[in-house]
């Protein structure tokens, strides 16, 4: 187990680097918690991560992970068709899930005939169950799900999952999911992990680059003179945070 608080930091020459190490960084968490507990529980985000983790379908990855203990979430996703092309859950399925043998029952998209509101309630509801049969831990300290591995991408605003800045969203302290109708980014209507959800986890990989993206990651790790803190400055789970950079997010640092 990571030590509690622990925070990593490191920045590559290229993304090609970068996604290698998070292919290794996966491979060896994904052995420890099958080895551990027979389960893997992770959670995806959408946008530029799915690009990232294309290492982990080549060899050695592909062939060295036992893909059947996986059991996949999505920190957010948007209110549209499985099939529509801002779906989170068609990103992660045509970059990742279509290439592996994950047991399509361990993989858990959200219901995509229902409102926002729905389907928020309705994820909720489905990890709850979870809890019960063990296959998502729960935080002894929060209360809230444990899951062992997030997988977190942000955007150059600095949100995370669908937690953007100066939104109310990002002080909900209660609820696993919500949802938001006037996301900042297009589409508007997406479900998303509440920070106590995404905090609680064991471990959490959070992969950020490009040069517009650096303003946002010094204010999470840098000397910043904005005293606003963006929601991805606000990710600090109970295990350890492996911040993966390239040099250009890592610039202004
Ligand atoms: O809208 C979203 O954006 C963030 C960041 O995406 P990126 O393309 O800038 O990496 C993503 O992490 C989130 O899951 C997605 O819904």
């Amino acid at each position: 187990m990571a030590t509690k608080g622990e925070v990593k930091k490191e920045v590559f020459e290229s993304e090609e680097d970068l996604a290698v190490s998070l292919a290794k960084y996966t491979a060896q968490l994904s052995d420890k918690f099958c080895k551990e507990r027979g389960a893997f529980s992770v959670v995806l985000s959408g946008g530029s991560l799915i690009n990232s983790l294309r290492k982990l379908v080549e060899p050695p990855f592909i062939d060295s992970i036992e893909w059947s203990k996986w059991h996949v979430f999505w920190l957010d996703e948007r209110v549209v068709p499985k099939d529509h092309e801002d779906s989170n859950y068609k990103l992660a399925y045509d970059g990742l899930l279509s290439k592996v043998p994950i047991l399509p029952g361990n993989v858990y998209a959200i219901n995509d005939t229902l409102s926002a509101e729905a389907a928020a309630e309705d994820y909720e509801a489905r990890l709850r169950h979870l809890v019960k049969s063990n296959i998502i831990n729960i935080s002894a300290a929060s209360g809230f799900p444990k899951f062992d591995l997030q997988l977190l991408g942000m955007g150059p605003d600095g949100h995370v999952a669908s937690l953007f800045p100066g939104h109310p969203l990002v002080k909900e302290n209660e609820k696993w999911v919500t949802f938001i109708k006037d996301s900042p980014k297009p589409p508007p209507e997406r479900i998303t992990f509440t920070f106590p959800v995404i905090n609680s986890s064991a471990y959490i990989a959070l992969v950020v680059t490009g040069a517009a993206e650096a303003g946002a990651v010094q204010n999470a790790l840098g000397n910043s003179q904005n005293s606003e803190k963006l929601p991805v400055a606000m990710v600090s789970p109970e295990g350890e945070l492996a911040w993966f950079l390239d040099t250009a997010a890592a610039s202004k640092l």
